[in-house]
């Protein structure tokens, strides 16, 4: 989008600068900057000709840029650029033609390489800055593009009558609609025009909130946010599962969320491989599933090897699995021998891993609990038997109750996985403070062409 003036995007929240109210947007105030290093959410760091730090978006360390500024706050201004005047060695052709406006992904003017130099970058400094060192920092990666099997694609109709269908623009509500995406599944990718044909024919498209789709083992599956039953509409959405070879349900009403199948609902399946053994996890609509198959297949092996050494000491050990989700590390653990107590917020889920743990013929104890609520998380940890390990996955808010947990309770190694930086840094902390120190790391690229960070630390603790 060279040259051209764009809405104002929120603070991601990681640059380390705190978000100030925002002050009225100001006269496009032109500049040539040289960007110095980037941003941990990828947008390049300059200094205006009075010291005042810019964000300038989609430029990389090393080039000279013209940028107009779009939001000025009180430490730093954020830009866009309107023309680059020297590219980055790192710098591509972004391979997707939406990559300019549509926000589902922000690094494809970078290679992929240098992504992934970025995300180690990105947890050594977030780390760091907490005091804790970091050596070597392990890549785990998967395919550079189409590894994306469940997205949630928003839907509209313009004002001319026309369906939208895509994602939103960073940063803002509109909706980018595209025919193509360059990091969903083939599969999900290629239903886009064939949805947008038939969300076009509909007689009440307004009636659609937006579409989830999902890649599992087998055949595509779409979710229709159906805000008021349609009969009509439902019969067009039945033909449309026969010709495309595809499963669609629709959660029907505003308030009430029940979910009817227009077809014969499907098996929905995870299944992982190891060397000598192969699991698959069912799960459902709402249940959280692991985004990068691939991806997570080297990351659930990763954490079983840096494990491999307790869990086969006898007798078999204890491991606790918090944020359990659907069993994606509790069960591989369990066919490993360990003894499991697998912990999980979600009461569906929790069930969905008893259902998986025995479809998989392996006996774990899978509870919920609120891993936030610090005496309950206490109550876990008493009566710990040793050795114990403890794997943990939290959500984006990290693990703070657990970690001070393990703090006052220490246990002898724990595998930390991150979907964010900042609460790992925060929570990695707590654990060095407390005895622990970081023997294995590795950034798994999870979300190629995304700044998201996934991070796996493997914590032993001294004692
Ligand atoms: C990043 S997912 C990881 C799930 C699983 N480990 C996996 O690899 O698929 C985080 C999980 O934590 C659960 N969760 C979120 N907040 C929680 C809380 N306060 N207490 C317990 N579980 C929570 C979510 O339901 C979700 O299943």
């Amino acid at each position: 989008m060279l040259g051209k003036k764009r809405p104002p995007r929120p603070s991601s929240g990681k640059s380390g600068l705190t978000r100030k109210p925002e002050t009225p947007k100001r006269q496009a105030d032109d500049a040539l900057l040289t960007i110095e290093r980037l941003a941990h959410d990828g947008r390049g760091i300059a200094h205006d000709a009075a010291g005042k730090t810019v964000f300038v978006e989609k430029a990389l360390t090393g080039e000279r840029v013209e940028v107009a500024v779009h939001t000025t706050r009180k430490r730093f201004d954020e830009a866009h650029v309107k023309r680059r005047l020297t590219d980055a060695e790192t710098r591509v052709m972004p391979p997707c033609p939406y990559f300019e406006r549509c926000g589902g992904c922000d690094l494809q003017h970078m290679n992929v390489a240098a992504q992934r130099a970025h995300k180690q970058t990105v947890v050594r400094e977030l780390l760091a800055r907490q005091g804790v060192a970091l050596g070597d920092i392990e890549l785990i990666a998967g395919a550079p593009a189409h590894y994306r099997r469940r997205a949630r694609l928003g839907v509209k109709l313009d004002a001319g009558g026309n369906v939208l269908l895509g994602f939103r623009a960073q940063g803002s509500h509109h909706l980018i609609d595209i025919a193509q995406c360059h990091v969903l599944v083939p599969e999900l990718s290629a239903l886009l025009t064939p949805l947008k044909a038939l969300l076009g024919r509909l007689e009440a498209p307004r009636l659609v909130g937006h579409l989830e789709v999902i890649k599992p083992d087998g055949a595509s599956v779409v979710l229709v946010r159906q805000l008021k039953a349609h009969a009509g509409d439902a019969a067009a959405w039945r033909a449309f599962a026969k010709e495309q070879g595809v499963r669609v349900g629709a959660f029907v009403g505003r308030e009430e969320r029940t979910l009817e199948w227009y077809v014969e609902p499907p098996v929905l399946e995870d299944p992982l491989e190891f060397a000598h053994s192969s699991v698959r996890l069912g799960f459902a609509p709402g249940d959280f599933l692991q985004v990068n198959a691939e991806a997570n297949q080297r990351m659930v092996e990763r954490v079983l090897g840096w494990l491999a050494p307790t869990l086969a000491a006898t007798p078999a050990p204890k491991v606790m699995d918090l944020f359990a989700g659907i069993g994606n590390f509790s069960v591989p653990l369990a066919l490993k021998g360990a003894h499991v107590q697998a912990v999980e917020g979600s009461p569906v889920m929790v069930a969905r891993m008893a259902d998986n743990a025995e479809r998989n013929g392996v006996s774990l104890a899978a509870e919920q609990a609120d891993l936030s609520d610090a005496a309950r998380v206490r109550a876990l940890f008493e009566g710990l038997d040793e050795p114990c390990c403890v794997v943990l996955d939290p959500p984006r808010d990290g693990a703070e109750a657990v970690c001070r947990a393990l703090g006052e309770r220490p246990v002898k190694q724990v595998a930390y996985i991150s979907c964010d930086p900042a609460t790992l840094a925060r929570d990695a902390a707590l654990l060095v403070n407390a005895g622990y120190r970081v023997r294995y790391a590795a950034v798994a690229d999870m979300f190629v062409h995304t700044a998201h960070v996934e991070t796996l630390l493997l914590f032993e603790h001294a004692g």
